[in-house]
């Protein structure tokens, strides 16, 4: 069994039903097993900034499937939720990375993993450390707790907790 975390994303209302939707769909297939899921973070956006807030998470999950065959899955998910590509870092109904499988550091021309803009991102470090603090970044031989700590403050005050209640946590 392989071991992998994925990032979701969207800013495209409504956008609690698009994360719920892709995680349905990534549970429902046979060779998938969500093992566990972070909270749900409003985010600021990041590189393009003429956009609607997002919701981002993380989820751990196992998987028989190869790193190649769970991107295909992924992509599937993003298209059937009608993911359009237009703008680069633009907005989207649901954007779905695969941050880590197992401890792999590799270079494909479709898939490179651990996902490489992971280690600057407020908005994955922070859903990631709620689920696994401890894990290693090939990459950086940190674990996840140190990447996420070394954030600027500006960029971790623009992750805030989501609750369906609008009342922001934290
Ligand atoms: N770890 C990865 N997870 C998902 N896609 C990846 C990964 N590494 C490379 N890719 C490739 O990146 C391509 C572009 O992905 P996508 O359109 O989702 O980028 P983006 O969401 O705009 O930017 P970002 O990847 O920075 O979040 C995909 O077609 C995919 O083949
Ligand atoms: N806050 C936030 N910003 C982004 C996100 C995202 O998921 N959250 N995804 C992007 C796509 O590459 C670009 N910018």
């Amino acid at each position: 069994m392989n071991k992998a975390y994925v990032a979701l994303g969207t800013n495209i209302e409504p956008r609690i039903e698009y994360l719920n939707s892709a995680i349905a769909s990534l549970d429902k297939n046979n060779d998938i097993a969500i093992q566990n899921k972070s909270s749900i973070y409003e985010t600021a956006p990041v590189g393009y900034a003429d956009q609607a807030d997002f919701l981002n998470m993380v989820v751990g999950l196992d998987t028989s499937l190869s790193s190649i065959e769970l991107l295909d899955i992924c992509q599937e998910i993003e298209k059937q939720l009608g993911r359009k590509r237009g703008i680069r870092f633009g907005p989207r109904t649901i954007d779905l990375d695969i941050l880590m499988y197992n401890y792999e550091n590799s270079k494909m021309e479709r898939l490179i993993i651990p996902h490489p803009r992971m280690q600057k991102r407020a908005f994955v470090l922070i859903p990631l450390n709620e689920i696994a603090p401890n894990l290693i970044i090939p990459s950086t031989d940190e674990p996840v707790v140190d990447l996420m700590n070394k954030l600027p403050e500006s960029d971790k005050k623009d992750v805030t907790k989501w609750t369906q209640s609008g009342l922001a946590e934290e």
